[in-house]
């Protein structure tokens, strides 16, 4: 029986004799014929071994893209890893909220799906890269993940397995990746450096479902249909329907609209590509940045009717309604703001309906479509309809319901002696959650809640008065211009009547004159007449 001082003793000489023949063959035998042995060596290996390895790279051949397929393995071994592995590396990446814990380099972790065992190798091996333009080559880092198992499982591990470890990685990245919020660059910066289609900063937006103030059985149906929306990827491919949806919010200003869209964000992790209309040059522009954008997001634009001129027939329809004398300066203006807009942006409604419904046909990601405004009476009906916009969702002024949810969030309370009050006042009164908002908000440790509802109750009468007094002058110069379109009416029918008199007269004259005419050339001819015979 050996020792232990013996098996060390073996096992010494053992590594420190394999350590020496590997320095002489790595400093002796040239490359190439390092990679004819290395070549020969693995096939050698393949006829007696009964194991199948498959290597995941860090990078795609193509060149320096990371591959989206390793990071995916290396979140899904980070949850197994993180339990089994003895060397773990903590990746603080840029993309990721969360610290990822994966395993260091030539680690290696056991896994088991359908009672068959794997194993995962993490390797790295050092290579050489082109020169810099300087003639100069450098040497780097390639990290890559093997896949390790038993021959007779090859059909399984390739179908199941590996579908199965990419989609939960994905997974796992997208609930720890850190969410943004992008805005797209004009064109002419897409491909300089690094810049792309879109910018993009950390989404940090605070606003949540349990801070928007607005009707609680609304809120609950809008969260409902973004779950079912959420988890309906099988359902729409059932029915054959492109995954995404699309939200009309239209309201006042102030009213939170764009609060909204930041809730629906934060609700269902999303990423936010704020699409600024007026930078994109034309629908072919359009088209591309709307491809560019990735699944799991809200593709914003704001302000719709502002955006580009997408009511082009409504305009002319409301003008007539107009004071006749404030026409043609408005005209004038329209016409002003429509060429600056042509100037900038060439998109047009059936553009962007056909950005919207092809970027939904081409690709099936999770994606919804938020369009806001504060004029929905304006918008071209195409371009709500539902299928295009599925729900449309009005965000009104601050009523009790609303108020009470301002309150809690506020100022941390749920009811006051002034509450009834307030419920009777914000029946009367057209104040915006804006507005609630900013009066409920203390302005010094000095103020407490009493002091802020009682502000409120004081800006609330005020609004009302001023409702009032605005409905009561609207009335008056409604009066008044009603007045003036009436006497400019009977003006112009006394001109009618006068010009026709006028008119009349004339004929009259002109006929007597033509009677006399008529009546001195008969009188002429009877002479002449009366003198020949
Ligand atoms: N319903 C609401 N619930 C909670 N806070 C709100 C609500 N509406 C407005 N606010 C507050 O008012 C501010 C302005 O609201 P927001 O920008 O969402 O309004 P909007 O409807 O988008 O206005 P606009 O039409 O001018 O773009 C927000 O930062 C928020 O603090
Ligand atoms: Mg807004």
């Amino acid at each position: 029986m050996l020792d232990t001082a013996a098996i060390w003793g073996i096992t010494g000489t053992t590594v420190t004799s394999f350590m020496f023949i590997w320095a002489i063959y790595s400093q002796y035998v040239p490359r190439h014929l390092r990679s004819y042995i290395e070549k020969y060596a693995y096939k050698m290996i393949g006829w007696v071994t009964l194991y199948v390895h498959i290597k995941f790279n860090e990078y795609t051949d193509e060149g320096l893209k990371r591959s989206e397929n390793y990071d995916a393995i290396r979140n899904y071994l980070s949850t197994n890893s993180a339990a089994r592995a003895l060397r773990l590396k903590a990746d603080e990446s840029k993309n990721s909220k969360a610290l990822v814990l994966s395993m260091d380099d030539h680690e290696e972790v056991e896994d088991a799906f359908d009672g068959v065992k794997v194993k995962w190798y993490s390797s790295l091996k050092e290579i050489q890269t082109q020169s810099s333009g300087y003639g100069r080559s450098s040497s780097g880092e390639r990290r890559f993940f093997t896949l390790t198992f038993h021959r007779r499982h090859r059909g399984m591990i390739i179908e199941s397995y590996i579908t199965h470890v990419l989609r939960e990685g994905r997974e796992i990245g997208l609930r720890n990746r850190e969410r943004k919020l992008f805005t797209n660059n004009s064109s002419s910066e897409w491909y300089a450096w690094r810049s792309g289609k879109w910018s993009n900063v950390p989404f940090h937006h605070p606003a949540t479902f349990e801070t928007l103030a607005m009707d609680p059985e609304k809120k609950e149906r809008i969260k409902k249909d973004l779950v079912k929306f959420s988890k309906g990827k099988d359902y729409y491919k059932k029915v054959g329907k492109p995954w995404k949806r699309g939200y009309l919010l239209f309201g006042p200003p102030g009213t939170g609209k764009s609060t909204m869209i930041s809730a629906i964000a934060n609700f269902l992790e999303y990423d936010v590509y704020d699409l600024e209309l007026t930078t994109v040059k034309d629908n072919s522009e359009l088209k591309k940045l709307l491809l560019d954008t990735k699944g799991k997001s809200i593709i914003v634009i704001e302000d719709i009717d502002c955006s580009l001129d997408l009511t082009g027939q409504r305009k002319s329809k409301k003008e007539e309604d107009e004071e006749e004398e404030d026409e043609e300066e408005k005209k004038k203006e329209e016409e002003k703001k429509k060429m600056e807009g042509e100037k900038q942006s060439k998109v047009t409604l059936s553009g962007l309906l056909n950005s919207i419904d092809g970027l939904w046909s081409a690709c099936s990601d999770e994606k919804i479509i938020i369009f806001t405004t504060n004029f929905v009476d304006k918008l071209d009906p195409a371009l709500i309809r539902r299928g295009r916009m599925d729900n449309h969702i009005e965000m009104s002024y601050c009523r009790f319901e609303a108020f009470k949810v301002l309150a809690k969030n506020y100022l941390e309370i749920e009811t006051h002696e002034l509450y009834g009050e307030i419920e009777r006042l914000l029946e009367e009164t057209d104040v915006s959650p804006a507005d609630v908002a900013e009066t409920l908000m203390p302005k010094s440790d000095e103020e407490d809640a009493d002091v802020c509802i009682k502000r409120l109750v004081k800006t609330v009468e005020e609004e009302k008065e001023k409702a009032k007094k605005l409905a009561e002058e609207e009335e008056k110069s409604k009066a008044e211009r009603q007045e003036r379109r009436r006497k400019k009416k009977e003006e112009a029918e006394e001109k009618k009547k006068k010009k026709k008199i006028e008119e009349e007269d004339k004929k009259k004259k002109s006929e007597e004159e033509d009677k006399k005419v008529k009546g001195s050339e008969e009188n002429s001819d009877l002479h002449e007449s009366n003198g020949t015979n």
